[in-house]
């Protein structure tokens, strides 16, 4: 599996923590930025990392900002992406179960590197139950087309 990794300077300290955790499981990703606690603007990476996985080069994708909110609503206006914004381990583990989630958002100031590893490993090792989630998320897909013929 490679990542694709994105954050603005409030989710840049986290990011890097999380980047660590990644090395020591030899997961693969590639960083988007930003590259340091320069400010900046989260849609700028929302959008990057919502394209490199809606284009399927990355299978999933890890955003932080400072709360997880901006960076998420921004890699949600991509097609084909499911971002959630996740600050407890049950959200980070469900979101995979029940609704395929290809993008975790957490906010650097909010969560603290304990519980976003925690969180990011739960993410990266739950799977998709399929079945009556498959069709709910068919029915948001076509909540995309809907909009995208208008
Ligand atoms: O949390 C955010 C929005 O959801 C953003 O990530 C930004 O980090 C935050 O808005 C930036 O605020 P700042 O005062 O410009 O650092």
């Amino acid at each position: 599996m490679v990542l694709a990794l994105g954050s603005d300077h409030g989710g840049y300290a986290l990011k890097e923590e999380v980047k660590k955790y990644l090395d020591s499981r030899g997961i693969a990703y590639h960083d988007f930025g930003c590259h340091s606690t320069d400010s900046c603007d989260y849609p700028v990476f929302g959008k990057m990392v919502g394209e490199a996985v809606a284009s399927g080069e990355y299978e999933r994708g890890l955003l932080f900002c400072g709360t997880g909110i901006g960076i998420s609503i921004a890699a949600n206006k991509v097609k084909g992406v499911r971002a959630a914004c996740c600050s407890d381990c049950f959200s980070a583990k469900y979101t995979r179960m029940h609704n395929d989630a290809n993008i975790l958002a957490m906010g650097g100031r909010v969560v603290g590197p304990g519980l976003a590893i925690e969180m990011v490993a739960l993410f990266l090792d739950t799977e998709f139950e399929g079945g009556r989630h498959q069709r709910r998320i068919d029915l948001v897909s076509q909540i995309e087309a809907e909009n995208a013929a208008k």
